[in-house]
């Protein structure tokens, strides 16, 4: 039996262990200092067996799974250093930032075990194991930070147990993947939390503000109804890159304060063409790092149990939907319901689908 233990039985924790649960040969011990959690992980399927023991998690593990927030990662190492670990143990994260964990493993005496930094690019702004989904790595990239002192054959043993996330596989230096990852993950972070602040700050002096922001806006800053305190370890772990990366932010918005002060209408379309040309170009059919959804819209009647009955219909059809929501703002129409999906292929199905059954649905 291959024993795969999960630190941190969350979002990403709890999403690994139903990748790796119920698949021949191995076994998945997940960790909580809660007793009430502990119960919870079983009682939900998520892992075989849970334990508030440390000692009794760490030991006898093929591989460890550090799921827990980033400033919590070197403790755990430290801690761990302190087990009788299986000889060849893998000890791995899946950190939002590489760089300060990797020079922590080095320093700390890991005896016959090997530690290897992770980063699956994918995720969500939700927390917790509730929103744990097996499907969530599926063709999303998975980064590993091997060093030169890793030996191949345990960072070949680590790509074959994630074989069955479905992610694919990239190998980065840790410091590399801190600066790219700063620019393309956590500075957006940064910016969908201060602009939906900004507006926050103009909604106090006047409502409509709020009102008149459904739709795009929502769209644009889901990722600001982030973890607060994930990403507080983040941005405070990344906090010598985003410094950089926030100057050459204030830059471009500089340059945008330059182009309207003088009303050049042609710098400013300029910058949305090079933008656009250059977006045009990023892959299109990988999951990203900041994943979108395909949402439709459907006008309900007000009765109990609308809700379940779509999404049985759904479900029913084996159309997957990820998430389902109320939307309260429009007056004009009884009840109007916000589904999204995954993937454009199950949007497209449940368009016809609800079509067929007679409900008024729209993009
Ligand atoms: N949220 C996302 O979309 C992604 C997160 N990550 C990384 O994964 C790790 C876990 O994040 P999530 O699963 O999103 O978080 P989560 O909040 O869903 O899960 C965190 C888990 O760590 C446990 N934990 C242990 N000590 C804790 C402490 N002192 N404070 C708070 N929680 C503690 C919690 O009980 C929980 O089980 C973080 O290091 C994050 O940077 C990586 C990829 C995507
Ligand atoms: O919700 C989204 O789209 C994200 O951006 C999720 C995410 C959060 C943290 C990561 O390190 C990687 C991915």
């Amino acid at each position: 039996m291959i024993k795969v233990t999960i630190f941190g039985v969350g979002l990403i924790g709890g999403s690994l262990a139903l990748c790796f649960k119920g698949k021949s040969g191995i076994t998945v011990v997940g960790h909580s200092s809660r007793p009430s959690s502990v119960e919870k992980y079983v009682q939900r399927g998520v892992v075989d067996y849970a334990t508030t023991s440390m000692r009794e998690a760490a030991e006898g593990a093929d591989f460890i799974f550090l799921c827990v927030p980033v400033g919590m990662l070197e403790q755990y190492v430290n801690e761990l250093s302190r087990f009788n670990l299986k000889p060849g143990c893998i000890i791995t994260d899946v950190g939002s930032t590489k760089a300060s964990v990797a020079a922590c493993a080095r320093s700390v005496q890991l005896p016959d075990a090997v530690f290897i930094g992770g980063h699956p690019m994918a995720g969500s702004e939700r927390s917790g194991v509730e929103a744990a989904s097996s499907y969530l790595f599926e063709n999303a990239f998975y980064v590993l930070t091997p060093d030169e002192t890793t030996p191949s054959d345990a960072l070949e043993r680590l790509k074959a147990l994630l074989a069955h996330t479905k992610a694919h596989i990239v190998v980065v230096d840790s410091v590399s993947h801190d600066e790219i990852v700063g620019a393309i993950s956590h500075l957006p972070h940064i910016i969908a939390v201060a602009l939906v602040n900004q507006i926050k700050g103009y909604n106090d002096g006047n409502h409509l503000y709020g009102s008149l922001a459904a739709g795009g806006f929502r769209d644009i800053t889901r990722i600001a109804a982030s973890d607060p305190i994930v990403w507080r370890d983040i941005l405070i772990n990344n906090r010598a890159v985003l410094l950089k990366l926030l100057k050459d932010w204030n830059a471009e918005t500089e340059k945008f304060v330059r182009m309207l002060e003088t009303e050049d209408g042609s710098a400013v379309e300029q910058a949305f063409r090079e933008a656009g040309e250059f977006r045009s170009k990023l892959p299109e059919r990988r999951k990203g790092i900041i994943i979108s959804t395909f949402d439709c819209y459907v006008d309900v009647p007000d009765h109990p149990g609308i809700i379940g009955k779509i999404a049985t219909e759904l479900g029913n059809s084996g159309i997957n939907l990820s998430n389902i929501q109320i939307i309260e703002s429009r007056e004009d129409v009884p009840g109007v319901l916000r589904l999204s999906f995954r993937k454009q292929e199950d949007l497209d199905k449940a368009l016809a689908q609800l079509t067929a059954s007679g409900y008024s649905v729209h993009l």
